[in-house]
């Protein structure tokens, strides 16, 4: 943990003493966590560590039997309203319906979160552009690309104008060229409305790349927290002492450390994409 003592307006998201089970399995166990106002921070884990979980937990969508979760302030278990208000959620599961348009998706969103009529269709028009799908609004989804449909998702997730953005595992079954397209699309967003960003994956690459901080989170709970660039110049000092002549350790290097052997006995793993997963498929 960084201890920098966080001041309450810089801070997005505050898990304390995060805690959820189903039955004996403890999916989150006493969780620590702080993402300041504006960043973009990197939750990443092996598969079951318990980030979709704590996600979940965080968006309202589940329950807070123990500890506290605070979203720019909003108690998550008792002003479960105002926190919704505050988040914009594109899940792991497919949320854009394939039978509608691209314009036709995004303002159901916008109905769902009482945009009004006057607003909407500009609104819409909006996060349709930011995200690059403009000449491609008017026609149906099921045509689009996987990386398309990606887009077309922030795009819902965005038009509530939200502060903090959760993407579980927004690039996950996308060839090289379609995630870096969604991440250059979440960065412009987040430069022109300075919203913060909390992104799981299990692309070691892009957290470093994309990610201002990572915690690491290994059977519910943080192993680490930095930047990419303090996480990994930590572990080559180690290395260093330890006699190695010139260590150069990736992110999936620090990760592999902290996690230790735990990650083969559960049998996961970063670059674990299932093809189930597949965003196009999912829609075809
Ligand atoms: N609905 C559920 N019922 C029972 N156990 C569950 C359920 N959802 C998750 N779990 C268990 O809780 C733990 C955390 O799962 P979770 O999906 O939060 O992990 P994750 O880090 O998001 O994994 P992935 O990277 O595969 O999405 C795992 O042991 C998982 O098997």
């Amino acid at each position: 943990m960084t201890g920098i003592p966080e001041s309450t307006a810089s801070v997005a998201l505050a898990c304390d003493g995060l805690r959820y089970a189903f039955g004996e399995t403890k999916a989150v166990d006493d969780l620590e966590l702080t993402v300041r106002a504006g960043e973009v921070f990197g939750l990443l884990g092996p598969n079951g560590a318990g980030k979709t979980t704590a996600i979940r937990c965080i968006t309202t969508l589940l329950p807070v039997p123990g500890g506290m979760v605070r979203v720019f302030g909003h108690d998550a278990a008792k002003e479960r309203m105002a926190v919704r208000r505050l988040l914009g959620y594109v899940p792991q599961q497919l949320s854009a319906d394939a039978g509608l348009t691209g314009r036709e998706n995004v303002e159901l969103f916008a109905r769902v979160f009482d945009i009004t009529r006057r607003e909407r269709a500009d609104r819409v028009a909006r996060v349709l552009e930011a995200v690059d799908l403009t000449a491609a609004a008017d026609r149906l989804a099921k045509t689009y690309s996987g990386g398309m449909i990606r887009r077309l998702e922030l795009a819902q997730a965005l038009v509530s104008a939200p502060r903090l953005l959760m993407l579980d595992e927004p690039t996950i079954g996308l060839d090289p060229i379609a995630r870096t397209s969604v991440w250059e699309h979440i960065n412009a967003v987040r430069a022109a409305t300075g919203m913060t960003v909390l992104v799981t994956t299990h692309y070691m690459d892009e957290a470093d790349q994309y990610c201002d901080r990572v915690a690491l989170m290994h059977r519910g709970r943080i192993h680490a927290l930095g930047t990419p660039h303090e996480l990994r110049s930590e572990l080559a000092d180690r290395r260093r002492a330890e006699g190695e002549a010139d260590p150069k350790p990736t992110l999936e290097d620090v990760f592999r450390d902290v996690a230790g052997s735990g990650l083969d006995e559960q049998g996961g793993d970063f670059r674990d994409v299932r093809s189930t997963r597949r965003t196009a498929s999912r829609v075809g």
